[in-house]
């Protein structure tokens, strides 16, 4: 039964984290969310970067059986005395999505906003889950972070041939923590949950939350995602999140310019990968598309700034066998723990006065959005979209599965 909330409670943010999964792509001894990276295990991480958020909020701890005491001991000891979190933990289930309809059962009446995050994704910093949330709060849709397609797509046949080149153009590689109006993600897993009873189990589970509210009609936008919210799926992405940690190391290591230095660019990299002003992908008028993306970009589109929360030596060795610890090295970090460039900008002559204090990066390649919101601009575009309609291309591919073609 409903129990009556109080404004305070309405504000409140509602947060699942998701950290139920095996993790047999990554090939731990235990199970991925509790593995370690740089001595904090991956769920230590996301949860610290949680209630950190200045805003009042319930998060709930999606955890394999037998987890519960250990994921909170871990929340315990993560939640700052000034902080108003709530936090529960609830037992996962065996796909990803019916974890997460476990952490919304979990949820308390009040909740209005609810943001769904991989513990995978344990850098991911607090102005992603800020920028989603706001969103969510302003147009009323689901709101997920998004980085452009940095690869050639190919769709190739299960003989291993190359059938064509998808248009990355129109494609994005989403992120978490994905965002929604608390009323509409439950409503939407209690539809899929529903027609999952109804029909045999299919293989086309949704991969993510979005997916499972647009299956129920439901309207998604995006907004910039960030490079540090890389997931962890196999061994290599803790190497390179153990790059990120050094190299924060080394930053916060570097002494802040004096007054006589050369100043250094104001923006050296964008970890969202997308140019400022970008606009999201969608398939609505430009101007307003563009309009909305400013809003949601305004003063926090560009994460430059060392994380909070970078901690000590990275334990990954011992974490994953089979890891090398000197892929570290080979990413072009040295075993000390500095980056080779930032130590070097480390030590400048404090006598000269014209000698830069910081290394001058190149500016992030420029990215190119995807279409024109309301359609291609010119011709030759619009002919290859035209031989590119997905559906069609998805009839073809299926029929090659099938030795059809
Ligand atoms: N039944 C599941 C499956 C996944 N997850 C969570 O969903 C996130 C993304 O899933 P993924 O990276 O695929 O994790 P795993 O399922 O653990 O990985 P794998 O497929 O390699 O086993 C992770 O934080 C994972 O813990 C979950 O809570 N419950
Ligand atoms: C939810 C997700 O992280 C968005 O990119 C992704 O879909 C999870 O996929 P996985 O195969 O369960 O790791």
């Amino acid at each position: 039964m409903n129990t009556p909330v109080s404004p305070h409670h309405l504000a409140a943010l509602g947060v699942v984290i998701v950290a139920a999964g095996r993790g047999e792509r990554l090939g731990a001894d235990r199970p991925k969310a509790f593995v370690e990276l740089g001595g904090r295990t991956l769920l230590e991480h996301a949860v610290g970067t949680v209630v950190s958020l200045d805003r009042p909020g319930q998060l709930v701890l999606v955890v394999p059986e037998g987890r519960a005491a250990e994921a909170l001991e871990i929340a315990d000891a993560a939640l700052p005395a000034e902080r108003s979190w709530q936090i529960s933990v609830v037992n996962g289930g065996r796909e990803r999505h019916e974890s997460v309809r476990n952490g919304l059962d979990a949820l308390r009446d009040g909740i209005e906003t609810v943001l769904v995050h991989d513990a995978a994704r344990p850098l991911t910093p607090a102005e992603v889950f800020e920028r989603v949330a706001e969103e969510v709060q302003r147009t009323g849709d689901g709101i997920i972070p998004a980085m452009p397609v940095v690869d050639t797509l190919k769709r190739v046949d299960i003989a291993g041939r190359v059938r064509s080149t998808a248009d990355r153009r129109i494609l994005a590689a989403v992120q978490t923590p994905q965002g929604f109006p608390f009323e509409v993600l439950a409503a939407a897993h209690e539809s899929a949950q529903a027609r999952e009873e109804a029909v045999a189990p299919s293989n086309d589970a949704p991969t993510d939350d979005a997916e499972v509210v647009q299956r129920f009609g439901g309207t998604v936008r995006t907004v910039p995602g960030d490079a540090r919210a890389h997931k962890v799926t196999t061994p290599v992405d803790l190497l390179m999140l153990q790059g990120l940690l050094l190299a924060d190391e080394a930053e916060a290591r570097t002494p802040a310019p004096d007054a006589h230095a050369v100043p250094a660019p104001s923006v050296a990299t964008d970890r969202d990968g997308f140019e400022a002003d970008a606009a999201p992908v969608d398939d609505e008028s430009a101007e307003a598309e563009s309009a909305e993306a400013e809003g949601a970009n305004a003063g926090s589109a560009d994460t430059d700034s060392p994380s909070a929360d970078s901690s000590g030596s990275v334990d990954v060795e011992s974490a994953v066998p089979g890891i090398d610890s000197d892929g570290a090295e080979a990413d072009g970090t040295d075993t000390d723990g500095t980056d080779a460039d930032s130590a070097a900008a480390a030590a400048p002559e404090a006598d000269d006065p014209t000698r830069p204090v910081a290394i001058l990066l190149p500016p992030a390649p420029e990215y190119v959005p995807p279409m024109p919101l309301d359609g291609p601009a010119d011709s030759a575009t619009a002919e290859a979209l035209e031989h590119d309609e997905p559906e069609e291309e998805l009839d073809e591919f299926e029929r090659l599965l099938r030795g059809l073609d």
